[in-house]
C-alpha cells in the first residue's frame, strides 16, 4: 500500500525539527487513535500536537516501546487498533511534578518546586490509560488548564523564532533527552519556567501555558462547586474538586466525566488554576463564601496580558460606569456593587425556594389603589397624623383622598414573613386583624417599623398583581415623596385627576455629575473662609466671625433662623429687577460657548448674586449655630399637589410660613453647561424637556471659566422637592439666594429658596425662574405661563388668566 501522504508529510515536518521517523511513527499512530483519525487536529499549527507528544514520550521513562515498535506506516489506515482507547490530550492534566500517561504515552509532568512536592510514587505517577485514575498528592504548585484549546499556533511560531527570547517570565524548553534523568522537566525560578523542548529557544510564559498538558476539571457536584466548572476556582481549602480524564468518545459534551476522575483538593485546584490563569480577587460576601475574581486566559490571544492591580481595575471601572452609564452618584462604588452582588448570589443560592418566593415579593414595594374609606387609609390623613397640620377646612384632602376615584396609589413595604403573595391588607390604625400566617396586622407593622424606623407609616400589603412593574418603578410614596431623606415627610396628593408625580430619584442634596468640578476638600477652605476660633453659636458672639464677611460683617439670619428682612428685601428686589440693572455680562459666556455654534454670540446677561456664607464643619461653632440654616435641610411642612391652573404639579405649604423662612434648596445633578446642552439635545429628540437652573451668579468674577466650572443644576432625574415649584413672574413668594456652605469657590453654591413674604398654609409656593419668554433659545424651554401674576412676562399668551 502506498504510504499515506499525510503520514509522509507528518514525518517530514518532524524531520524538519530534528525528530526522526522512528520516533515520530509510534507517537503519530497513537495520536491518530486518540483523535479518531482526525488529521486536522494533528496537522494544526504545523504538527505541534505531534511534536508535543513526541517530546512527552521522550521525557517519559515509562514508554511502552514495544507497542510502538511493531507499528508500521501502513497501519495508519482506518482500522488502526489499540489496546486501550486513550484520552484526548485536549483535556490533559497539566501537573507539575507528575508523570501522566495516556496509553503509554507520557503526558508532561512538570514539577516546579521540588520541596513542595514530596516525590512519592503516587504523586509522580498519574496513569490515565483508559479509565485508570489515581490520587494525586496535595500540592501547592500544580497547574491546571481547562483544556479546551489544544495548543496555540503562536507557540509553534515562537519555537521557531529564536529571536523572541525573553529574559524574565520566560519558558525555557530543553532538548529532549538532554536531561534524560530529569523528571521534573519544568523548573521555575524567579518567574522563569523551563520545560523540555527540542531546541534551546526560549518562549514566553504564554507559550508555556500552551505547552503544558491540559487538564479537564470537573467539579465535585456534591459540593456544588460550580465555580470550578466555570473556570473560576475558589480557594476553599479542604474542598474537593475533581480532575477528570474522559475516556474516549464517552463524553460528547464538555469532555468531562466524573467516573474517571483524579481527585485533588479544592485548594490544590485553585492554586493550579491560579498559576495558569492568575485570578484577581475583586469582591466577596462578608464571610467570604462567595467571591468574584477576574482572570485573563492568555491562551486566548493576549500574551501581553499582565495582571493589573485591583485598585487600578476598580478605579478604571468606576470611571467607566460614571461616564458610560451616566451614574451620577459620586459615592457610587464598584466595590460596593460587586460585594452586593456576592451577597445576592449567596442569598439566592442559599434560600429555600419558598423563602425565595416570599423574598421576591416582600422586597418590592407594592402598591394598591386604596379602596377603603377608613380614614387611616387616607394618605392625607396619614400625613396629618404624622406631623402635618393640615387644615381640612381649606382643602379637605382627607375626604377627597379617601374617595377611591381620586386617591393616589400608596406604595407600602411589606415584611416578607408577614404575608403571602396576593393578600391585600389595608392599613388600619393599630387593630389586631389576623393575617394568614398568624401575625396580627399590628405585629406585621411593628416588624416593618423595625426595618424602616424613618417612615413608620409606610406599611401596607397589597396585591402584587394590581401593579405592573413599570408602574411600580414610577411610583412615589404618597406619605413621603422624599422617602425619608428629609427631616419631615412630604406627602403628595392629586385632587384633580389620576396622574402620579413624574418618576425621579429623590435626593436631598445635589450630586455631582461626572466632570463637574466641585471641590469639597477641607484643605480648600482656608482659615479666612471659616471661623475656626468660634465656639457655640456664632450669632450670639459680639464680634461677627469670618463667615459673616460675605454679608458685610453681619449675619444673614435671625436667631429664629429667618433671613433678616433687610437682606431679604434687598435680594428680592435684586432678583425682581434682574431684567435690567443687576446683570453682568461674561466676556466669553459658557452658555454661548457650549452651544457649539459657529460664531459665539454675546452673553445675554446673568443676575449678579449676593452670597450668604454659612458656618460649616471646619468652623469652631457647633452644629446648632444660628448661622447654619440651609444645611439643615427642609423643616417646613410641605405637600406636592396637582395644580388646577394647568401648571402640572406644584408645591404648597401646609403651615403658615413667616417671611424669610428657608423652604428648601434646589437640589439636582450638578452638571457642566456642556452636559446640560448635551442633555437638552437628547431630551428634545425624545420629546421631553429639562428645566436646568444655572449656577451663574459669579461667572464674571473668575474671568473666562473653565468648562468644568461652569455649572448648573438639573433635577429632571435626580432632584428634591424643589423640582415641583412652579414659576411665577415677578411677585413669586419665594426668592432664590446663593448660599455657600462647603466650598469657598463661588462657581458652585447652594441655591436656597426663602419666602419673600408671609405665606399662608395651603398656598402654592412659587419662584421666578428668570425665564425670558421671548427667547426661544433660553436654557429653560419657554412654556405658556399660567402664573396668574399681573406682572406676568408672558402676558401675550396668558393675559386672560392674570389676576
Ligand atoms: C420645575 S417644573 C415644575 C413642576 C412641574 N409643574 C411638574 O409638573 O413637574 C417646571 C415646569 O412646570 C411647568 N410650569 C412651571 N410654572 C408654570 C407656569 N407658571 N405656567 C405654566 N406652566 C408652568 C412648565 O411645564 C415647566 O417646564
Amino acid at each position: 500500500m502506498a504510504p499515506n501522504p499525510r503520514v509522509s508529510k507528518a514525518f517530514r515536518a518532524m524531520k524538519d525539527i530534528g525528530i526522526s521517523e522512528d520516533k515520530t511513527k509510534p507517537v503519530l499512530k497513537k495520536l491518530l487513535k486518540l483523535y479518531d483519525k482526525n488529521w486536522e487536529l494533528i496537522e494544526e499549527e504545523n504538527y505541534r500536537v505531534l511534536a508535543d507528544a513526541i517530546f512527552d514520550e521522550e521525557d517519559s521513562k515509562v514508554v511502552e516501546e514495544k507497542k510502538c515498535q511493531n507499528s508500521q506506516v501502513e497501519d495508519f489506515g482506518e482500522d488502526v487498533q489499540g489496546p486501550d482507547e486513550p484520552e484526548r490530550p485536549l483535556k490533559r492534566l497539566r501537573l507539575r511534578g507528575q508523570e501522566t500517561q495516556v496509553d503509554g504515552m507520557a503526558l508532561k509532568k512538570p514539577k516546579l518546586e521540588e520541596d513542595a512536592f514530596p516525590e512519592t510514587s503516587s504523586q509522580q505517577q498519574m496513569q490515565l490509560s483508559g479509565p485508570k485514575r489515581s490520587e494525586t498528592g496535595p500540592s501547592s504548585s500544580r497547574r491546571v488548564d481547562k483544556g479546551k484549546e489544544p495548543v496555540s499556533p503562536r507557540v509553534v511560531t515562537r519555537v521557531k523564532k529564536s529571536s523572541l527570547e525573553k529574559s524574565s517570565a520566560a519558558v525555557r524548553i530543553k532538548e529532549p533527552g538532554a536531561e534524560s534523568g530529569v523528571k521534573n522537566s519544568i523548573a521555575r525560578a524567579s518567574g522563569s519556567l523551563a520545560l523540555l523542548k527540542p531546541k534551546d529557544e526560549p518562549i514566553t510564559d504564554d507559550a508555556f501555558t500552551n505547552e503544558l498538558p491540559i487538564a479537564a476539571i470537573h467539579p465535585d457536584s456534591s459540593r456544588k462547586d460550580h465555580s470550578i466548572a466555570n473556570d473560576s476556582v475558589r480557594k476553599a481549602d479542604g474542598q474537593v474538586a475533581q480532575v477528570s480524564y474522559p475516556s474516549n468518545g464517552s463524553n460528547k459534551g464538555d469532555g468531562m466525566e466524573t467516573s474517571s476522575c483524579k481527585r485533588i483538593t479544592g485548594s490544590e485546584l485553585a492554586t493550579v488554576m491560579e498559576e495558569l490563569h492568575p485570578n484577581l480577587e475583586i469582591a466577596s460576601s462578608p464571610l467570604g463564601e462567595v467571591k468574584i475574581s477576574l482572570c485573563c486566559d492568555s491562551t486566548f490571544g493576549r500574551p501581553d496580558f499582565r495582571m493589573p492591580s485591583r485598585d487600578a481595575v476598580i478605579k478604571y471601572m468606576e470611571e467607566k460606569c460614571l461616564q458610560s452609564y451616566k451614574i451620577i452618584d459620586p459615592t457610587f462604588s464598584v466595590m460596593k456593587l460587586l460585594s452586593d452582588m456576592c451577597e445576592c448570589f449567596l442569598e439566592l443560592g442559599t434560600d429555600s425556594p419558598d423563602e425565595q418566593q416570599e423574598g421576591s415579593i416582600s422586597r418590592v414595594p407594592l402598591l394598591d389603589v386604596m379602596e377603603s374609606s377608613d380614614p387611616m387609609d387616607s394618605p392625607g390623613t396619614v400625613a396629618n397624623e404624622g406631623n402635618l397640620n393640615l387644615p381640612t377646612s381649606v382643602n379637605e384632602p382627607v375626604n377627597t383622598i379617601s374617595d377611591g376615584e381620586l386617591a393616589p396609589q400608596v406604595p407600602r413595604m411589606v415584611e416578607s414573613s408577614s404575608v403571602s403573595n396576593h393578600q391585600t391588607i389595608h392599613e388600619t390604625s393599630k387593630s389586631s386583624k389576623e393575617i394568614p400566617n398568624g401575625h396580627s396586622e399590628y405585629e406585621a407593622r411593628k416588624e416593618f417599623d423595625n426595618l424602616e424606623p424613618a417612615n413608620p407609616q409606610n406599611l401596607m400589603v397589597v396585591s402584587q398583581s394590581q401593579q405592573a412593574t413599570d408602574e411600580l418603578s414610577c411610583s412615589h410614596d404618597v406619605v413621603d415623596i422624599a422617602k425619608g431623606e428629609e427631616r419631615v415627610q412630604i406627602s403628595w396628593v392629586n385632587e384633580i385627576n389620576k396622574e402620579h408625580p413624574p418618576f425621579f430619584h429623590y435626593i436631598p442634596r445635589s450630586l455631582i455629575f461626572q466632570n463637574a468640578f466641585v471641590n469639597f476638600s477641607l484643605s480648600m477652605i482656608g482659615n479666612d473662609n471659616c471661623c475656626q476660633s468660634c465656639f457655640g453659636n456664632c450669632l450670639t458672639s459680639s464680634v461677627p466671625c469670618a463667615c459673616a464677611r460675605e454679608t458685610g460683617d453681619k449675619y444673614a439670619y435671625t436667631p429664629e433662623g429667618l433671613v433678616k428682612e433687610d437682606f431679604l428685601d434687598e435680594w428680592t428686589s435684586l432678583a425682581r429687577e434682574s431684567q435690567g440693572n443687576h446683570q453682568f455680562y461674561c466676556k466669553e459666556c459658557p452658555l454661548e460657548r457650549s452651544k457649539n455654534d459657529d460664531c459665539l454670540e454675546p452673553c445675554k446677561g446673568h443676575l449678579e448674586r449676593k452670597l450668604i456664607k454659612e458656618c460649616w464643619s471646619k468652623c469652631g461653632c457647633n452644629k446648632h449655630c444660628g448661622n447654619r440654616v440651609v444645611q439643615r435641610g427642609v423643616t417646613c411642612k410641605l405637600q406636592v399637589f396637582f395644580t388646577s391652573e394647568g401648571k402640572g404639579w406644584g408645591l404648597r405649604t401646609l403651615e403658615n410660613l413667616p417671611k424669610g423662612t428657608f423652604v428648601c434648596e434646589y437640589a439636582g445633578e450638578i452638571l457642566t453647561i456642556s452636559e446640560m446642552y448635551h442633555r437638552k439635545v437628547q431630551s428634545t429628540k425624545n420629546g421631553e424637556h429639562t428645566d436646568p437652573v444655572l449656577l451663574d451668579g459669579f461667572w464674571n468674577k473668575e474671568g473666562p471659566l473653565k468648562e468644568e466650572k461652569a455649572l448648573c443644576l438639573d433635577a429632571t432625574n435626580f432632584g428634591n422637592v424643589a423640582r415641583f415649584i412652579n414659576h411665577r413672574c415677578f411677585d413669586a413668594n419665594l426668592v432664590d439666594i446663593a448660599v455657600e456652605i462647603e466650598t469657598p469657590d463661588h462657581h458652585n453654591y447652594h441655591l436656597a429658596l426663602f419666602t419673600t413674604r408671609k405665606i399662608d398654609a395651603m398656598e402654592e409656593l412659587t419662584w421666578d425662574y428668570g425665564i425670558d419668554f421671548d427667547d426661544l433659545d433660553h436654557h429653560v424651554k419657554p412654556f405658556l405661563c399660567q402664573c396668574g401674576s399681573k406682572f406676568c412676562r408672558n402676558m401675550k399668551r396668558s393675559s386672560s388668566r392674570c389676576i
